[in-house]
């Protein structure tokens, strides 16, 4: 396993997100906060990218950008997707819909017939193994279940319905998405096991400071990826508290 990326060959226009040094900086003069400086990054279509870094380092702010959110301070970033989807870190769900509702409300928005969505909803449901539970409301879910009605959501979303995105590829965005889920409790062996790439910020400013390309790795391998990514986490988390 080595610490330094092997970075994909990809093509500029097919590439659905690819920051240009990007920086942002709240508020001005002496009170200004750099959470983000030169950031370049590319993210390759399919490619499950995670992102990880000390509390404050500027995750958010970065999927914030790419989400148009927020603008960059400098910068430019080149978007060749359709509208992404995010997952924030609270699910977000609409309290008074079921699980299913809430499901389909992109769907509804995009003008999707009722059978359509029904159905579209019910096969999300059981991708994320909340079968039997279409008709519950957000307060009889769990905080692991409600996050990944959300999810499902996302997915809903990220299909293009009206063609206007017509063959661009479609951005997931998760802040942290899966603190809340039942089974997983470890960040970093999630970002090697679930990620294709693990790209490491320092923080204020947040820049990249490594990536690994963690994509299909042994046992073996993963066990010393997490350790490796472990080490380094410790080391920016240490150096922004010295
Ligand atoms: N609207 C804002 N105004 C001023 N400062 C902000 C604003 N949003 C974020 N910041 C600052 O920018 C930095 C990056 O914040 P951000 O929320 O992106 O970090 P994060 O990596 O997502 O943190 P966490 O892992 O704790 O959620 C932090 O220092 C934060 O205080």
């Amino acid at each position: 396993m080595t610490s330094t990326i092997e970075t994909r060959p990809v093509a500029a226009a097919v590439t659905p997100v690819r920051f240009h040094q990007v920086g942002k900086t709240f508020g001005q003069g002496g009170k200004a906060v750099v959470a983000l400086d030169q950031v370049d990054l590319a993210v390759a279509p399919g490619e499950f990218v995670c992102l990880l870094g000390a509390s404050g380092c500027g995750k958010t702010t970065l999927l914030n950008l790419v989400a148009g959110l927020d603008q960059p301070t400098t910068g430019r970033i080149e978007l060749n997707s359709s509208r992404p989807a995010v997952v924030f870190q609270e699910a977000a769900l609409m309290p008074w819909l079921t699980a299913a509702g809430n499901i389909e409300l992109p769907l509804r928005m995009a003008g999707v017939g009722k059978a359509a969505r029904r159905a579209t909803a019910a096969e999300l449901l059981e991708l994320v193994r909340l079968g039997g539970v279409g008709d519950k409301r957000p307060h009889e879910l769990s905080g692991g279940m409600r996050q990944r009605v959300a999810l499902a959501r996302a997915l809903a979303s990220t299909t293009d319905h009206t063609g206007s995105g017509a063959g661009k590829p479609s951005l997931l965005l998760m802040d942290e998405p899966f603190s809340a889920l039942d089974a997983i409790t470890h960040d970093v062996r999630e970002a090697v096991r679930l990620g294709q790439r693990v790209v490491l910020l320092s923080s204020r400013p947040g820049r990249v400071v490594r990536e690994w390309n963690v994509d299909g790795l042994t046992d073996g391998a993963e066990t010393g990826a997490v350790d490796e990514v472990n080490a380094a986490l410790r080391e920016v988390i240490s150096s922004h508290a010295a």
